[in-house]
């Protein structure tokens, strides 16, 4: 399923009162997000790059003007709709990573995994091993690094089907050999699912090719 995301005048409460007129996403008349391109959203701290991707997934509510997808508004979406969107069709990585941390980095990769049976565990490992984690697999993720951590939020963000990848500024604690690395396996798997992504940044553009480039 091809996701079109339509946004048009939107405004969310936080920002209500900031001056939007430099954005190209907010308060705009119309912006069409396609999940079959590849998106860069640059903007400084602050300016609402996780609100953005929150809307676009269903986590963010508080808001004026319109988005829709797939024609239909995004506030006549129920939570059973939201469920079956973020388990088939948008992946994020959430700044925060929402990793379990009393569970294995393999279990927490594992959980969203089991749900769709999208991978194989050789496959799970392999990309561990692409991304310098793997002897990190058995530990709980409390005990890991952030960078390790983000690295392992990355592969569990990989192991579901998506048309649509959410990055909210995925590679804040990794070095360079590691976004490398990540934005290749990144840039893999999503031409692998025809897939599009937006990825959220402070203003670096990493080492991926955008078809877009969008300042917040
Ligand atoms: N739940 C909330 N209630 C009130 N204000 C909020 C809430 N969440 C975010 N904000 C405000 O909305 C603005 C945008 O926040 P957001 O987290 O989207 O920014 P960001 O661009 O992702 O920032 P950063 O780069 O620092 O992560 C900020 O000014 C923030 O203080």
């Amino acid at each position: 399923m091809k996701l079109a995301f339509k946004i048009k005048n939107l405004i969310p409460s936080p920002l209500a009162e900031q001056n939007l007129s430099n954005s190209e996403i907010w308060d705009t008349e119309e912006l069409q997000i396609d999940s079959s391109k590849r998106y860069l959203v640059s903007a400084h701290s602050g300016k609402g790059k996780t609100t953005f991707l929150s809307i676009l997934n269903g986590t963010r509510t508080d808001y004026s003007g319109e988005a829709i997808l797939n024609e239909k508004l995004l506030s006549d979406f129920t939570p059973k709709d939201w469920a079956q969107l973020r388990r088939e069709h948008i992946s994020f990585v959430s700044q925060t990573l929402s990793l379990f941390p009393n569970l294995t980095a393999l279990e927490n990769i594992q959980l969203k995994n089991q749900l769709t049976h999208f991978l194989e565990e050789s496959q799970i490992v392999e990309m561990a091993k692409q991304l310098e984690v793997e002897h990190l697999l058995y530990k709980n993720t409390e005990t890991l690094s952030l960078g390790q951590k983000q690295r392992i939020a990355i592969i569990r963000s990989l192991c579901q089907p998506f048309q649509l990848l959410l990055l909210d500024e995925p590679f804040s604690n990794l070095d360079n050999v590691n976004i490398e690395k990540a934005s290749q396996l990144i840039s893999t798997h999503c031409e692998m699912q025809n897939a599009g992504f937006i990825l959220a940044s402070l203003g670096e553009e990493y080492f991926f090719k955008y078809d877009e480039k969008l300042n917040l």
